[in-house]
C-alpha cells in the first residue's frame, strides 16, 4: 500500500513534529475514590503506544478523560495543540471530530450495509439522511467511504449487512467508519477483546498500519501482550491509577511484562 499524503505533509508541520498529546498532573475521583492520581506522561507524534494495566487501573478512564467523555477533577491535557479541558461545548466537538476512536464494541447499526455504517461517519462534515444511507450520500462521500472500506480490506462487502458479517469484520467496518473522520490522532480502547486470537491479531495490524501509513498517532489499550510488544512503539503502564512505566518498547519483552503484571497489587 502507498502512504497516506497526510504522511509527508505532517512530517512537513512543525506544529507535529512534537507532541501529540501532553498530560500534566491528571487526577480523575469517583464519588471522592481517586482512580487517576497524578499523571504526567507526554505521547510523540506518530508514535505509537500501547496503555496498558490489570484490570480496574485506570485505562478506560484516563482514555475517556482525553476526549472528555469522562471529566478529569484536576490536571491538564493539551491534545494535537489544543488546551481540552479549557474547550467550550462547541469546540469540543470540533476537537472530538479529529480524534478517531475505536471500541471494544463497535457501534454499527447492524441492519445497515457496510457501506451505509461507513457513511455514517462523515456526521463531523455532514447531518441529516445523507450520512445514513449511502444510497442518498453525495457521490464523493460514497467514493470517500468505498476507499476507507478498501483500506480495511472489505471493499466486496460494502453492500452486504453488519449482522451478516464476522465480529472482525464487523470491527474493520468500524475502523472504515473512523477513517471517514479523516482523524489525527486514533484512540482505542481494547478493539481485540472480543475477538477471537486471529481477528484481534489482524485488527491490532490494521491498525497499526494504518497509523503509520497515514503518521498518526495511535494510543491503543490491550490486554494481549504479545499484542502490546508487536504494535506498539512505546508502553504507558498505569497501575492503581498512577503511570509506573513509560519506556520505548524495544527493549521491553515478555518476561519483564509478565513481572509488570505480577506486581499490580
Ligand atoms: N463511572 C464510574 N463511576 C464510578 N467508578 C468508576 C466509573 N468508571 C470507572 N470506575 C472505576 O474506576 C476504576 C478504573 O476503571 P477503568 O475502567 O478505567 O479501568 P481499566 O484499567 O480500563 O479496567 P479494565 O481493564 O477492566 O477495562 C475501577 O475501579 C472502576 O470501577
Amino acid at each position: 500500500m502507498t502512504a497516506h499524503p497526510r504522511a509527508a505533509q505532517l512530517q512537513a508541520d512543525p506544529a507535529q513534529a512534537g507532541s501529540a498529546l501532553v498530560v500534566s498532573r491528571l487526577a480523575k475521583s469517583f464519588d471522592g475514590r481517586p482512580v487517576l492520581t497524578g499523571l504526567d506522561f507526554t505521547v510523540r507524534a506518530g508514535v505509537a503506544t500501547a496503555l496498558i494495566g490489570a484490570n480496574g487501573s485506570g485505562k478506560s478512564t484516563l482514555m475517556k478523560c482525553l476526549i472528555r467523555l469522562i471529566e478529569p477533577s484536576a490536571g491538564q491535557i493539551t491534545m494535537l495543540g489544543q488546551d481540552v479541558l479549557s474547550l467550550s461545548p462547541r469546540a469540543l466537538r470540533a476537537f472530538r471530530s479529529q480524534v478517531g476512536v475505536v471500541w471494544q464494541k463497535h457501534n454499527l447499526v447492524p441492519r445497515l450495509s457496510a457501506l451505509s455504517n461507513v457513511v455514517h461517519g462523515v456526521q463531523s462534515r455532514m447531518s441529516g439522511p445523507r450520512t445514513w444511507f449511502q444510497s442518498l450520500a453525495p457521490a464523493a462521500v460514497r467514493a470517500q467511504a468505498l476507499a476507507c472500506l478498501d483500506r480495511v480490506g472489505l471493499a466486496d462487502r460494502a453492500l452486504q449487512r453488519v449482522d451478516s458479517l464476522s465480529g472482525g469484520q464487523a470491527q474493520r467496518v468500524a475502523i472504515a467508519r473512523m477513517l471517514m473522520q479523516e482523524p489525527r490522532i486514533i484512540l482505542a480502547d481494547e478493539p481485540d477483546a472480543s475477538l477471537d486470537p486471529q481477528s484481534g491479531q489482524e485488527v491490532m495490524r490494521l491498525l497499526a498500519d494504518l497509523a503509520r501509513q497515514d503518521g498518526l498517532t495511535l494510543i491503543i489499550i490491550s490486554h494481549r501482550m504479545e499484542h502490546t510488544l508487536e504494535f506498539s512503539d512505546h508502553i504507558l503502564g498505569l497501575q492503581q491509577g498512577r503511570i509506573v512505566m513509560d519506556r520505548p518498547t524495544r527493549g521491553v519483552d515478555a518476561a519483564l511484562l509478565r513481572r509488570f503484571f505480577e506486581h499490580q497489587d
